[in-house]
This record gives C-alpha cells, sequence and structure tokens, in this order.
C-alpha cells in the first residue's frame, strides 16, 4: 500500500508541479503520506481552484496521434488539412524554419493516460476508459477530425468528416454526433485557453442537414472569458465556408484537476 501511494503521490506531484504554490504543494504532500488512498487524493484536489495545466497537455511524440491523416480521409478532407497544416510553420527568406500562426493539437484514445503524468493515474482511476470519438475501430467509419488553433487569433477550426455509423435521418448526420463534435471541438479550445475546463452549457441551432461521409469545417471563436467562465461560439460549414449547417455557443467553467478526475 505504501509503495503504491508514493506512486500516485509522485504522479499527483508532476501533475501539479507547474502551477501549485509551493505551500499548497507541501500541504497536499503532509495530507497524503503515508496513508495515501485513492478519496483523499480526490477531495485534496478537489479542493484546490487555484491549479492550472499547460495550455494543451498533449505533444505529439508518443503513441497514435488520431489527427494525423489515415487512408479514410478522403481528398478534401486531406486537402483542408495541408491548408492548416502548412501555415502551422513558415519559412523565412534565408531557409529559416519558424513556428507559423496555426497549431496542430495531437489527439490520443484516452485522454487521462496520455496527459503528462497520467499514465500511473489512469491505472487506478480509469483502466479502462477511452476518449469515445477516438475509439471507433474501423478507419473513417465514426469521428475523422483535426483541430487546429490559431493561438494570437484566439480562434480555432476543425476538419471534420462523418463516418456511416453516425447516421441519423438516412444519409444524414444525426444532431448528437454533430452536438458531440461541436462539444469536443469548443472544449478542446476552451481547455486550450483557460486549462482544465467542463461544459456548463452548449445551445444548438441546427440549420441545414450535414450529408454523411461529407467533410465539414467547425469553427469555434471567443465570445468572452470573464473569471471562471470560458464563453465560445461555434459554428459547422461546408468545406468551403458558403452553407451554414450549425451554429451553437458554449459555456465552459474552469475546474480544478480533483473535478476533472471525479
Ligand atoms: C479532449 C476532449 C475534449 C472534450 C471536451 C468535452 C467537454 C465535456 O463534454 S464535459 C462533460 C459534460 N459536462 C458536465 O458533465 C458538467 C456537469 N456540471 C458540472 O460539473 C458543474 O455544474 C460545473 C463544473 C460546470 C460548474 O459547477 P461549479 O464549479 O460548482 O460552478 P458554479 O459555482 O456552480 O458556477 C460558476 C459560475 O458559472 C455559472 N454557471 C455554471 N453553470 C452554468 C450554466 N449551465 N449556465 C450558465 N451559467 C452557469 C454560475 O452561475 C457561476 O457564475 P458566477 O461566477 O458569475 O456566479
Amino acid at each position: 500500500m505504501l509503495g503504491r501511494g508514493l506512486q500516485m503521490t509522485r504522479v499527483i506531484c508532476r501533475l501539479m508541479s507547474r502551477k501549485l504554490s509551493a505551500g499548497l504543494h507541501r500541504n497536499i504532500l503532509k495530507n497524503m503520506h503515508p496513508s495515501i488512498d485513492i478519496w483523499s487524493v480526490r477531495s485534496s484536489l478537489k479542493n484546490i481552484r487555484s491549479v492550472t495545466m499547460a495550455p494543451w497537455p498533449f505533444s505529439s511524440s508518443g503513441p497514435r496521434d488520431y489527427s494525423l491523416p489515415n487512408p479514410s480521409w478522403r481528398s478534401e478532407m486531406q486537402r483542408l488539412y495541408e491548408h492548416y497544416n502548412s501555415m502551422c510553420e513558415v519559412e523565412t527568406e534565408g531557409g529559416e524554419k519558424l513556428k507559423g500562426p496555426w497549431i496542430r493539437l495531437a489527439s490520443y484514445n484516452r485522454a487521462l493516460k496520455y496527459a503528462p503524468g497520467g499514465q500511473c493515474l489512469s491505472k487506478f482511476l480509469q483502466a479502462k476508459a477511452r476518449l469515445f470519438t477516438r475509439n471507433i475501430e474501423e478507419q473513417g467509419a465514426g469521428f475523422e477530425y483535426v483541430v487546429f488553433v490559431n493561438k494570437q487569433e484566439k480562434t480555432c477550426v476543425c476538419v471534420f468528416q462523418a463516418g456511416h455509423l453516425l447516421e441519423g435521418p438516412p444519409g444524414l448526420v444525426h444532431g448528437g454526433a454533430i452536438a458531440t463534435i461541436m462539444d469536443s471541438v469548443t472544449g478542446t479550445h476552451a481547455a486550450y485557453l483557460s486549462g482544465p475546463v467542463m461544459t456548463a452549457n452548449l445551445t444548438i441551432n441546427y440549420r441545414s442537414p450535414i450529408p454523411l461521409g461529407s467533410v465539414v469545417l467547425v469553427h469555434s471563436s471567443v465570445g468572452e472569458i470573464d473569471g471562471r467562465k470560458t464563453l465560445l461560439s461555434c459554428q459547422v460549414t461546408s468545406s468551403d465556408g458558403s452553407k451554414l449547417h450549425t451554429e451553437a455557443t458554449g459555456l465552459f467553467i474552469s475546474v480544478s484537476v480533483g473535478n476533472l478526475l471525479m
């Protein structure tokens, strides 16, 4: 039990080390050692409101990154991916490569496991958990998507291809699947801007149906950031931007790491 506890302590330390004040950090360690159990970890973390994480905690190295192209991607999906990806790096006249205005966000099939420090924690808390949008085995059958953020403009765009398992009305994408991708994109955008968040409200207007198998763009932009509240607006459009399919607003509330692990 003690070995398990110390291992957990190290994981929690890594998770929290960036922004926790030294005093709080010492307090938590004191409370957890040596008789640590998962419930005390949860409640210790839950009481800390000031914890923030790095804007986007996943790096693009490591296990399979599901936001990279695969053979199921249609040519339009590939074209739009290359369009935004080409703006992630710019070349100076001297041939030097610099970071561009856009950043592609890596995406894994297990959200907690592949966050820094999450490997051990996921064994205790979420051994069987899988990010459902990234766990349909057949490539192209479900959600194929890649998210890019523009740090300066505080905007975000997702290229989304809806597979045949997302059917609602015949030949069209299910409204719940559209809500899922909008929640995922705005939630990712909010987390990038504000650290750990939960969706408090998502209000959707469905304007025109999305044909199954088509490639669309999901745009997210900031309405307001006010304390713990991040308000975003979101539109799903055809890939050339000419047709509005869906629009929404999303309210995201910043939460402590403990809330996310409940
Ligand atoms: C990598 C993949 C990314 C995927 C992203 C997916 C994101 C998700 O789907 S999250 C899952 C779905 N969401 C949930 O399950 C959340 C359930 N709800 C909750 O846990 C809580 O209600 C939670 C955390 C949102 C807010 O609770 P709590 O931390 O106690 O905040 P609380 O004190 O009530 O409210 C804080 C502020 O937000 C406001 N607020 C909270 N909820 C709402 C709401 N629904 N509408 C309007 N305002 C709200 C409050 O009025 C308050 O405002 P103010 O500070 O001005 O008084």
